[in-house]
């Protein structure tokens, strides 16, 4: 499902109106019958007047338009105008003109606190994708009048007050009961603090063909089974061939853990198994190894001479090499900590290995410490890296905050420029593929917040890639997967915030 920006519904827009055909009026006609529809399942029963709060704009147009129908199936409505009616333009004029003629009961705001009682709902089409900045006067009082009535709130698109292509909000924004997206979801719905604003969010079809999306050359897609299918072509990843045996599903090698972090490389060397790939190697250090016979028991268990001192420092990265020759992924990371010269090990991978290679944890902050990073030679086989927000702001050379005050672009620039896919954690995983596709995966819950479930995903991305399946592909499956098994394990305790990294695995 495609998820545009407001500059990309502005094109989207334009070539429906101008290049297809379909007129403007047309469109604000569907979305407005859409969002009557909408609020007539949501308002349902509720006795008392529904408040349109309408802006100057094609926002307040689609208001207009769900006005007049909400009219017709019965409803009581109350047009209020955030600004002088005499100052809309366009279709919205037009259907200024309409509710006019109909006499549709209005007011236009004055910014007086207004006395809900009496009011069963509101109908926020105030500002839509052609918002700039932070809501003006009168609306950011419209808006906080709004919040405080108590009432269910149906938004027009978007919450008037975020922003349409981050999902920051401004100092006002209507928090929603339920959004209606027109026509294609929006970024700003897609990612936090947004999606939480939005309420539930409903995409309605208001006659902008797909076609129209694929031609204005929208690359940012929420992952669905359709998704997943279609366009990765992932329709057989729930299958198992008869004439199949273990080889057939790909070997993956798991270097992760230490001695304070060993059940990092655990969960990770399970995950990889559950993924579905039909042979794990876990690897650590010699002095480590021992002590973690039979944990896994479906999971050969390597370790690599450490000089005794049972961690990463002593071992040779060669030693690694030579045991990832033959292996269909390499998964190096979790629970791995740090020590003098790991870029330099890291380097050594990267270059010596000719398998596809998952980045996870301490291997980021190798990766964000490597001063040359931008001129080691592109890997022939996919690259993934799993950041959270803190390790994509190392890795970037920039804050956390501003990692999270555009998620998307951040992801699809630096996916871009160094040839990696990227799986940008938090909720709401981004996934950014080299060629400029965002994936953004709705599946998982805050339960999932728990030590240990980047090390599951991890896991199940290199499992996916050691079963042949290429790095945005392998990401964004994995994320979905991952999420969705979260989503089960959570629905199995009766509280989120019990959940285990250990549940995903048994879940997945
Ligand atoms: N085009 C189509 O075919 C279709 C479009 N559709 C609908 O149109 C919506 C987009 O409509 P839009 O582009 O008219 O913008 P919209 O969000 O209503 O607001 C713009 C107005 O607000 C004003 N304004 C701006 N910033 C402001 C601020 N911070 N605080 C206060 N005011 C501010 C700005 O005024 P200005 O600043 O220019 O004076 C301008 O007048 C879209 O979300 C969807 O609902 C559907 O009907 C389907 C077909
Ligand atoms: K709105």
């Amino acid at each position: 499902m495609f998820v545009v920006s407001a500059e990309e519904m502005r094109r989207v827009d334009l070539h429906t109106i101008q290049t297809i055909g379909i007129p403007a009026l047309v469109l604000m006609e569907n979305a407005g019958r859409a969002v009557a529809e909408e609020g007539m399942e949501l308002f349902d029963g509720r006795r008392g007047v529904l408040a349109v709060l309408a802006g100057k704009g094609n926002n307040g147009g689609d208001g207009l338009v769900a006005a007049r129908h909400l009219i017709e199936a019965g409803y009581d409505v109350k047009i209020i105008y955030a600004e002088a009616p005499e100052s809309f333009r366009g279709e919205a004029a037009i259907q200024r003109d309409i509710a006019s003629r109909l006499g549709i009961p209005y007011e236009v705001y004055d910014s007086s606190v207004i006395d809900w009682r009496g009011y069963s709902g509101i109908m926020d089409a105030l500002l839509g994708t052609g918002s700039r900045g932070a809501p003006r006067e009168a609306y950011a009082a419209l808006i906080g009048q709004a919040n405080l009535s108590g009432l269910p709130i149906l938004s027009v698109d978007l919450p008037s007050g975020l922003d349409a292509d981050t999902g920051q909000v401004f100092d006002s924004c209507i928090r929603a009961t339920r959004t209606v997206a027109l026509a294609f979801t929006k970024r700003g719905l897609e990612q936090y603090p947004g999606a939480e604003l939005a309420g539930e969010v409903k995409v309605r079809y208001i006659g902008i063909p797909q076609k129209a999306a694929v031609e204005a050359g929208i690359r940012t897609f929420r992952i669905e089974e359709p998704l997943l299918s279609r366009q990765l072509r992932l329709e057989d990843y729930r299958l198992r061939w008869a004439d199949s045996h273990k080889g057939t599903y790909g070997h993956v090698l798991v270097a992760a853990g230490s001695r304070s972090m060993s059940g990092a490389g655990l969960l990770s060397a399970k995950a990889a198994l559950r993924g579905g790939s039909g042979l794990v190697t876990w690897v650590l250090p010699d002095r480590l190894a021992e002590p973690m016979f039979g944990q896994v028991p479906e999971a050969m268990l390597a370790g690599l001479a450490d000089e005794q001192r049972g961690d990463w420092s002593a071992v040779r990265a060669d030693d690694l090499v030579q045991l990832a020759v033959g292996k269909d992924a390499l998964l190096f990371g979790p629970g791995i900590g740090r020590w003098a010269q790991d870029t330099a090990f890291l380097r050594t991978l990267w270059e010596g290995t000719d398998c596809p290679l998952v980045l996870d944890a301490d291997a980021l902050n190798m990766l964000a410490v490597a001063e040359d990073a931008a001129a080691w030679p592109r890997r022939g086989a996919p690259v993934v890296l799993t950041p959270h927000p803190g390790e994509m702001a190392r890795l970037t050379g920039s804050t956390v905050s501003a990692v999270q005050r555009d998620r998307i672009e951040t992801a699809r620039r630096y996916a871009a420029r160094t040839g990696v896919t990227l799986v940008l954690k938090g909720a709401r995983t981004v996934i950014a593929d080299p060629d400029g596709n965002v994936y953004i995966n709705p599946t998982g819950n805050a339960g999932m917040a728990t030590g240990g479930a980047g090390d599951v995903l991890a896991g199940i991305i290199a499992s996916l890639l050691a079963q042949g399946w290429h790095g945005p592909e392998a990401a964004a499956l994995g994320t979905y997967l991952h999420g969705s098994a979260g989503d089960r394990a959570a629905a199995s305790r009766e509280l989120p915030a019990s959940l285990t990294a250990g549940d995903i695995i048994d879940h997945l």
